[in-house]
């Protein structure tokens, strides 16, 4: 009983907090021309009235309005700046805003969140605080929340434009239909269950049933199997240069990141540290890393840069967003050390390329192209010399894996409710015809997946981890 009276004080508590009025600087800190600071609750009314002279009416809804802005108390002015009010709901959060668009100096910022802070009712926001109340408003649902945060953090062209669909709603909007379907078959199902016995509902009803099932788990398998394109593009990806001493795997690194991060020399075994450079290829976020020539070696140091490499490849092979660039050169024929220097594990996740293509004559391409794929068992070869730059294009498209039109899972939490989903549509399908309640029941639990992944099932949880990667003010 104690746990429930403080379970309920708590809410109570939380039912205030939320009652407060937050503000922040949402443009970033640091000197810049014009700083936002951003106002939302009950009290934002309030503190417009009083820090901005505006007679008795409040401004016309979402208009900017140039005032000047004043201390609420000693009424000095602090800067001259547009002020726009958005009463409620027609604003970011649902509820009632105002923004301040001031100079982005320091003093003047300062001086103006002190004065919102001086405002009774009125307290700074915690970080993802506007989005949350945005989200507990309906204005957003939780793909669409972390769209935004993704977006924030977008360092590439790829990263915003997929950050910017999901924002926009569409993933959410795919789950959102999946779920309605899921409700309509739930209902037939309820209903042949209610129904069945007194003969009022046909036998066919529960034949469509499994079409919708069968039909859905389909589109959510094929949905699933994206090799975490999307998860990658939001994570970046990792790509090891592999490949013998000699193959160019320096000079590869060089090419890709137009400048000379790593020595490139005729003498086998010149690289012996890893070296990292961090790219844009095609959109993608890439962390590239040159590696040393695996090769046996008397030299200590040498020895030392091919554990180095060698233990790079045993990180990446338990990382999803881990891809190799098993390098040879076109002269690796005879080279037998060339061959074993071949990794073991090749899969999809590898990707062979051919290097020193201006030292091929056109004819001996296709042979070796064969040879290359007999020896490596890996399909996509491509060729390319850092020489003369042939190729590298095409290379870049193929490692960019530029994104396609039909919307891509982000987050590994959607993944794990979509497998649960999955198997909770797996179970209607187990027990359709010897327990129907308990094969409702599945229906029922696939649901309940696919509303978390928007937020409309069990959020709070899931709010404070996906709010703390947000920044003050947003
Ligand atoms: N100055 C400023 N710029 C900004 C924001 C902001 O809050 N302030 N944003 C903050 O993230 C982004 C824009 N997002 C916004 C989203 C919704 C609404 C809004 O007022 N929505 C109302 C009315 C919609 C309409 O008129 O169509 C609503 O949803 O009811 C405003 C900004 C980026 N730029
Ligand atoms: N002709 C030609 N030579 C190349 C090409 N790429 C690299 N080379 C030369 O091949 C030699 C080895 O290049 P590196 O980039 O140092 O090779 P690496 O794989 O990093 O070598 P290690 O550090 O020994 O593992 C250098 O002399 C390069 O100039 C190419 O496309 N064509």
């Amino acid at each position: 009983n104690e746990a429930a009276v403080s379970k309920g004080l708590c809410r109570v508590l939380a039912g205030l907090a939320d009652a407060d009025t937050i503000f922040a600087l949402s443009s970033g800190h640091g000197r810049c021309g014009v700083a936002v600071v951003r106002i939302s609750g009950s009290a934002a009314a309030t503190a417009l009235r009083c820090m901005v002279g505006l007679g008795n009416q409040l401004p016309p809804p979402r208009t900017a309005l140039l005032r000047s802005i004043t201390d609420p108390h000693s009424k000095e002015v602090l800067d001259r700046g547009l002020v726009l009010w958005f009463p409620a709901p027609h604003s970011f959060t649902g509820e009632d805003s105002v923004e301040f668009h001031i100079h982005g100096g320091p003093a003047v910022i300062t001086a103006v969140l002190q004065a919102l802070g001086s405002v009774p009712g009125m307290r700074p926001a915690d970080a993802g605080e506007f989005t949350r109340r945005a989200f507990h408003a309906g204005k957003l649902d939780l793909t669409e929340v972390e769209g935004l945060g993704d977006l924030i953090h977008a360092e590439t062209e790829a990263q915003r434009r997929q950050a910017l669909r999901q924002m926009s709603g569409e993933l959410g909007r795919l789950y959102q239909d999946w779920s309605h379907r899921l409700k309509r078959t739930l209902a037939h199902v309820e209903a042949f269950i209610d129904f069945s016995e007194d003969e009022l509902i046909e036998e066919g009803v529960l034949d469509q049933v499994d079409i919708s099932v069968c039909d859905l788990q389909a589109e959510i398998e094929q949905h699933l199997k994206d090799e975490r394109r999307g998860e990658r593009l939001r994570s970046g990806v990792h790509v090891v240069i592999a490949g013998a001493t000699n193959a160019g795997k320096s000079s590869l690194l060089n090419t890709l990141c137009q400048r000379p991060a790593a020595i490139v020399s005729p003498i086998a075994g010149t690289t012996r540290d890893v070296v990292e450079s961090a790219l844009d290829i095609g959109g993608f976020p890439v962390l590239l890393s040159d590696t040393a020539g695996l090769r046996d070696s008397p030299d200590l140091v040498e020895q030392e840069g091919v554990r180095r490499a060698r233990e790079r490849y045993r990180e990446g092979a338990n990382q999803n967003n881990f891809l190799t660039i098993q390098l040879i050169s076109v002269q690796f024929k005879s080279t037998q050390p060339e061959r074993n220097s071949m990794l073991v594990k090749q899969d999809s996740r590898c990707l062979l390329v051919l290097n020193k293509t201006d030292l091929l004559p056109e004819a001996h391409r296709e042979e070796l192209n064969l040879e290359l794929r007999r020896v490596s068992g890996l399909p996509p070869v491509c060729l390319i010399s850092c020489q003369t730059n042939e190729g590298l294009k095409d290379f870049l498209t193929v490692c960019g894996d530029p994104l396609s039109g039909a919307p891509t899972l982000t987050q590994a939490r959607h993944r794990a409710h979509l497998q649960q989903c999955v198997a909770a549509l797996a179970q209607y399908r187990q027990y359709r015809d010897s327990d129907l309640a308990l094969a409702a029941e599945g229906v029922r639990l696939a649901l309940t997946s696919l509303g978390r992944i928007t937020g409309r099932v069990g959020a709070e949880e899931i709010l404070d981890i996906i709010f703390k990667d947000f920044c003050i003010g947003k």
